[in-house]
């Protein structure tokens, strides 16, 4: 990481270290004042999410449900499956508490971020401690699309959404195979509530 000039935020933005064992204690001996910001979704819409973006580079994958389940009869969850372990989000959160205090991690919500995108960005400015630059005036919703976009693009009149890759159309899932997921991560997400303070609504 370059070293960071007074008046300066240098950041890195890497989705997987969240999930990888050794990243808090290399993290912790960089700098142990680093903040860390984490989006997070519904559990079961990411497990999906992860599942479309992998069939996007290879068709040919198994199905869904086949990746989901080690025994479809008894409904035991192949928890090794990445699309599954990554949003076991309890777990992974425990691993940087071990090097890190929850005031230096701010958790954001992935559903928030696309209904309310200026309120969620209004909590990144204040745990970065930085003025309120970006809010509601700098987003519209674009109905093509179905997300909200930037009204002008960096150095650019132009207005930005971001790109093809994100916000692609999910396969629709079983639902008795969504709500066996829905079951598995409900304890894990009720720890996760507790441990952040904060309750992301997964079940509702
Ligand atoms: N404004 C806006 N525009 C488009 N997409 C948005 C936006 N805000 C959040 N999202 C959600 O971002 C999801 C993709 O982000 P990822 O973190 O999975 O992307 S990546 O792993 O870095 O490729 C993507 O997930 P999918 O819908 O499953 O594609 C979106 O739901």
């Amino acid at each position: 990481m370059p070293k960071t000039l007074e008046g300066q935020i240098t950041m890195e933005k890497t989705p997987s270290y969240f999930v990888t064992k050794e990243a808090p204690a290399r993290i912790y001996a960089m700098s142990r004042d680093t903040k860390l910001i984490v989006v997070v979704r519904d559990p079961v819409t990411r497990a999906i999410s992860d599942y479309t973006q992998t069939l996007s580079k290879k068709p040919d994958i198994p199905t869904f449900q086949s990746l989901t389940f080690k025994n479809r009869t008894t409904g035991l969850i192949d928890t090794s499956w990445s699309a599954v372990q990554i949003g076991i989000y309890a777990k992974h959160l425990d691993s940087w508490l071990q090097f890190f205090p929850m005031r230096q991690i701010l958790f954001v919500s992935g559903e928030r971020l696309i209904s309310d995108p200026a309120g969620e960005l209004g909590r990144v400015q204040d745990f970065l401690g930085l003025k309120r630059i970006i809010t509601d005036k700098h987003f519209y919703f674009n109905q093509t699309k179905g997300f909200p976009c930037l009204k002008k693009a960096e150095g650019s009149s132009k207005p930005h959404c971001l790109g093809k890759t994100k916000g692609r159309t999910h396969p629709n899932i079983h639902p008795e195979v969504v709500q066996r997921l829905r079951d598995f991560y409900r304890p894990f997400n009720m720890k996760f509530y507790q441990m952040t303070g904060r309750i992301f609504g997964w079940e509702e």
